[in-house]
């Protein structure tokens, strides 16, 4: 049966943060993610998964300063000292959560990079990428690298699902998997259920959102109950992110969940 984890960054917007725990548990959620926990202290989130009943399935590394556009460190060169900083401290949150995977975001390629500048980002994020995967190696958790559409991140270093495989193989680490975002898939490459196919043996994580206004998945372009079973058949036995912007109240949308074993 498929596990369904609320993204709360996205998810649950009528709450403060920390009440959002609590709201998805309500609606019938096991599993939560978000993006960065780094605003609180690790005991205070801990409290909140605990009260809850709740799993911390994913979060993101430090992704450099985001208030400014920026869109994670791994690939940034010159980065380096601030993006091993950010492992050790992804680290530290993820040990008091007891999240078994975190996602580096991969950054963004400055506007017209040409070729050596590519070249250069290629470099970092490999070597940086090794670092990573070592030091989460060391406490037994899987790192994460996404393909994000360019739609919504104009210049993100890794987009397409084929150039993540690339990467896995040029870095080498075990315990180096791909975070499939069917959202930004669809929107830039499509042909859904054939990426899933042959990424499936990489895959370490699942997000899904309708495309392509990033709603609840029942709405919009995409054949979710397709998708999920095709992932089922394969033998997914991980978690689903619901990683959309509600259309409107979060509860009231979450009826297509009920498949799934959601409670709205
Ligand atoms: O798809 C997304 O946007 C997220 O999974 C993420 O980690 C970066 O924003
Ligand atoms: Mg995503």
């Amino acid at each position: 049966m498929t596990r369904l984890a609320a993204n709360l960054s996205m998810l649950f917007p009528e709450h403060d943060f920390l009440d959002r725990f609590a709201a998805a548990a309500d609606a019938g959620f096991r599993g939560v993610e978000y993006l960065f926990p780094y605003a609180f202290e690790p005991q205070e989130l801990r409290t909140a998964l605990d009260d809850n009943g709740l799993s911390q399935v994913l979060f993101n590394l430090p992704p450099g300063d985001w208030e400014a556009g920026e869109r994670g460190l791994a690939s940034l060169p010159g980065r380096e000292s601030e993006f091993r900083d950010s492992v050790i401290e992804a680290i530290r949150y993820a040990e008091a959560l007891d999240c078994p995977r975190l996602h580096a975001m991969a950054g963004l390629l400055p506007p017209e990079a040409d070729a050596a500048t590519r070249a250069a980002h290629r470099e970092t994020y490999i070597a940086n990428l090794r670092f990573a995967a070592g030091e989460l190696a060391k406490v037994g958790k899987t790192l994460l690298i996404e393909p994000i559409n360019g739609r919504d991140m104009p210049g993100f270093f890794l987009q397409r699902q084929d150039h993540a495989r690339e990467v896995l193989g040029w870095v080498g680490a075990d315990n180096l998997r791909v975070q499939f975002d069917i959202y930004h898939c669809q929107i830039t490459e499509g042909d859904l259920i054939r990426n899933l196919e042959i990424q499936f043996p990489h895959i370490g994580h699942v997000q899904i959102a309708g495309v392509p206004e990033r709603h609840e998945p029942d709405s919009g372009e995409v054949n979710y109950p397709a998708l999920i079973e095709r992932l089922e058949s394969l033998g997914y036995d991980g978690w689903v992110g619901c990683e959309y912007r509600p259309a409107g109240e979060t509860r009231t949308g979450l009826v297509w969940g009920r498949a799934y074993g959601l409670t709205p």
